[in-house]
């Protein structure tokens, strides 16, 4: 711990020269005098410091000097030139090259790279997009950006290794070299910001190193910024600029700008504007917002802008504002780090300015008062539940002017006393919202609400059109041979007589999945996305998704979801009720892949079940067969565990009552708690052999820890009541949610229940996106490194989905 004593504090070391603190013991930044009469009163000159000194310094007390220089600099005026800064020029010039190349591409290239989220903050950005200020009023930003917008482009890159936030990158044979370029060009940045403060460091009289562990993890943004020629009368109006007033908000500032000028930094005493103009060779670096907090404002973050360049740069008679280069490189602490005042930088006998704080709680501060409305990754999610279909079009007509023609995802749920052209006029009402849509006819989601089974409903997402591809697919499914039965402990359960579809549940994944993906089977839209760009796919499908799933396996670290549509023949002569844009399908499938800035979290959840045995290790399985749990007969543990179950509703004659839901799930260790992770239908089981068949291709693999389970008869899940009361639970952050949920058939089909007299109520679920299918779901969920093998949840009650940051 350093002491606080005087002879420690960086006031002294300040006091000499230029300046005195005038009110000491204060815990504002002090106001200080000038105490000399050379240099007149408004001088307010960028130091340019000469860092070779320090940077081939044998000893600490050798770079004592410079580093009281570089904190002069920060303390009086906030920038400073760095000169003999150890970046080569070649490197430099070598980014500026691969920057120039970049915004040189046609518009259509660098938009497929456009940024979309302030906490991302990454991507191409248009000339307007950005209005850089200090107002922390949303309706003020907004109208500046309208009026005024910032007359640049810029390109904002970020950690390249980073779990949350994806860069976006050109294709190499567009972009060659830009990548690897920009890259190495973060590294070296990131290098030079690890040694000026350093210096930092020991000019405020602190360990050398004592900056190094809290900014090592490189939470920068390199921002390639190129302003186009403009009139110069378009930067001459009021509050127009080529970058407006601001100041930076991290730790230190990289600003490697070409020869044009135009760079401005106030002069906070005067309030005056003062060229920053360029110097070959140097980097102009001044300290940002989380700097100055740390130290308690000695050091000062300046209000800067850029302007035209002084006249005569420009070109010709008609006041063209020739065009302009820079790269600026943003430096952070580490998002963890917590930014309390420094020991030395506080007045003895006085209380810090500021409480500590985090960079990731201030940053998030910041994006809070300076971004109008997070970006959402879906800019419109919803459901909407009602007894009239009446009231779901007029809801839905209000959506219409803002979603219009953005890619739409739905699914539309009618009751069984909805009338075909009810129905009709719900697909046509969601379809007037955009003409780029996919949807499907989806089952009612359970619900305690009584006379439940008059409700309809509507799920909507609409995402910005950057992010989201729709697709159509005719992909065959590959039906299973099927495997070989054993004597069965209970029959299993029979297909509804009543709906002449194949309620099988076969999956074939394994010869989906062993067929090598052949790319010539996604659909064009599919095959032209980047693989890597891709982070979920969600879709409807007909009872055969395999060769959908298998070709999507192409996106290697997406999560896909699929809903097995509902079974309509009775609603609309068809098996599966697939929309695409103007068009209906009976099979395939139809969905859309998405890009988002941030990576959506997977969750899923199996309400309702009973664990009956404890957690048990595979030691046998093969194909959709468990052989052996901890070396023992598995349909021996699980007769023994029904048996010695308290519900003896639970056994019948057989052994087991056929009516009984049966599964086994898999789990895995969350925080040392075991966590379902997924969860197989329990087929039939041989007691003799042992063996245990599940509905899927591929039983959990050698190894791996399972249960088993039952859900009750009387297990009926009220999923709509618990998302309704999540979505009103205080104080929870704001999120996107969408759930495919699996339900029994008899969901929503249970005779009439009594009327109620909350049967009129409309209730609009935002930002939830709530579909139900008794035919279940397929999920494969992104790994990290890859993506699990896609299984089928078709537990009643189950859900399974994506959550979105909001
Ligand atoms: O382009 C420049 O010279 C400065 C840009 C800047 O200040 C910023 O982007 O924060
Ligand atoms: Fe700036």
């Amino acid at each position: 711990m350093l002491s606080l004593s005087p002879s420690c504090s960086v006031w002294p070391s300040l006091r000499r020269g230029a300046w005195s603190v005038s009110r000491a013991g204060n815990a504002q930044r002090p106001t200080r005098r000038r105490t000399f009469a050379t240099v007149a009163e408004d001088a307010f000159r960028i130091p340019l410091i000469d860092f070779s000194k320090y940077r081939n310094a044998a000893s600490v007390a050798e770079k004592e000097q410079t580093a009281q220089d570089i904190v002069r600099g920060f303390t009086d005026v906030g920038f400073i030139y760095l000169n003999n800064h150890g970046i080569p020029e070649e490197i430099v010039q070598g980014a500026f090259q691969k920057s120039a190349e970049f915004f040189q591409l046609p518009i259509d290239k660098k938009s497929e790279l456009a940024w979309r989220d302030p906490r991302a903050n990454r991507g191409f950005v248009q000339v307007g997009r950005e209005r850089v200020t200090q107002s922390a009023d949303a309706e003020e930003i907004k109208q500046l950006r309208e009026k005024a917008p910032d007359y640049k482009e810029s390109m904002e890159i970020g950690r390249d290794w980073d779990t949350t936030y994806k860069n976006y990158w050109p294709q190499e044979t567009d972009a060659p070299g830009f990548r690897r370029t920009m890259l190495d060009f973060f590294q070296t940045c990131h290098e030079l910001h690890v040694l000026v403060m350093r210096s930092i460091a020991l000019g405020l009289r602190l360990d050398e190193s004592f900056f190094d562990d809290k900014i090592h993890e490189q939470y920068h943004n390199l921002r390639l910024l190129s302003y186009p020629p403009i009139k110069r009368q378009l930067l001459s109006g009021e509050g127009q600029a080529r970058a407006g007033a601001h100041s930076d908000y991290g730790t230190l500032t990289l600003l490697f700008q070409d020869s044009v000028g135009g760079l401005e930094v106030q002069n906070p005493r005067t309030g005056q504007f003062q060229p920053a103009t360029p110097i070959p060779g140097t980097i102009v670096i001044n300290a940002g917002d989380l700097l100055a907090r740390w130290s308690n404002d000695v050091l000062r973050s300046t209000l800067h802008r850029v302007v035209a360049p002084p006249l005569k740069a420009i070109s010709d008679t008609e006041g063209i504002t020739p065009a302009r280069q820079s790269i600026a490189f943003f430096c952070n602490p580490n998002q963890g780090a917590e930014i309390s005042c420094l020991p030395t930088c506080l007045v003895p006998g006085s209380k810090p300015k500021y409480p500590p704080v985090t960079t990731e709680e201030y940053i998030e501060a910041i994006l809070r008062k300076f971004c109008w409305g997070y970006v959402t990754m879906a800019s419109h999610m919803s459901t909407v539940i009602s007894r009239k279909p009446a009231d779901i079009i007029a809801y839905l007509s209000k959506l219409r002017s803002n979603l219009s023609g953005n890619p739409l995802l739905y699914t539309i749920s009618v009751s069984q006393h909805t009338d075909g052209s009810e129905l009709s006029n719900l697909v046509s009402s969601v379809r007037a919202i955009s003409e780029h849509s996919v949807g499907c006819l989806s089952a009612a989601v359970p619900s305690s609400r009584p006379a439940w089974q008059r409700y309809s409903s509507v799920s909507l997402a609409s995402f910005d059109s950057q992010n989201a591809t729709l697709f159509r697919s005719t992909i065959p499914g590959r039906k299973a041979p099927l495997v070989g039965r054993w004597h069965a402990m209970h029959k299993d359960r029979k297909p509804d007589p009543e709906i002449p579809v194949d309620q099988s549940g076969e999956m074939d994944w394994e010869s989906a999945l062993s067929n090598a993906y052949d790319g010539s089977v996604l659909s064009p839209p599919l095959e032209r996305l980047s693989a890597e760009s891709i982070d979920s796919v969600l879709y409807f499908s007909d009872n055969a998704p395999e060769g959908l799933s298998s070709a999507l396996s192409k996106f290697s670290t997406a999560t896909q979801l699929g809903l097995i549509g509902a079974s309509t023949p009775f609603i609309t002569g068809r098996p599966y009720t697939l929309l695409h844009n103007e068009s209906i399908h009976s099979d395939g499938a139809v969905g859309i892949c998405l890009s988002s800035p941030i990576r959506p979290s997977p969750h899923s959840a199996f309400p309702g079940l009973e664990p009956i045995t404890r957690p048990m290790i595979v030691t046998s399985s093969e194909g959709n067969l468990v052989n052996a749990l901890d070396n023992a007969n598995p349909s021996g543990l699980l007769l023994h565990a029904i048996h010695s179950h308290p519900s003896a509703s639970l056994r019948s004659e057989q052994g087991i009552s056929p009516e009984l839901r049966l599964y086994m799930g898999t789990l895995r260790q969350n925080n040392g708690q075991h966590e379902l992770d997924q969860l197989f239908y329990i087929t039939s089981g041989d007691p003799s052999r042992g063996s245990i068949a599940l509905d899927t291709e591929s039983a959990p693999a050698e190894g791996a820890l399972v249960q088993m389970f039952l859900l009750p008869s009387s297990a009926s899940p009220d999923i709509l009541g618990e998302v309704q009361s999540s979505r009103n639970a205080k104080g929870t952050r704001r999120t996107q949610n969408l759930t495919f949920v699996s339900t029994s058939i008899e969901d929503g089909e249970t005779g009439s229940a009594p009327h109620s007299e909350d049967d009129g109520d409309t209730i609009v679920l935002e930002d939830v996106f709530l579909a139900a299918s008794e035919n279940g779901c397929v999920v494969s969920r992104s790994t990290g490194g890859g993506h699990e093998r896609p299984w089928k949840c078709s537990v009643p009650g189950g859900m399974v989905g994506l959550q979105w940051a909001t």
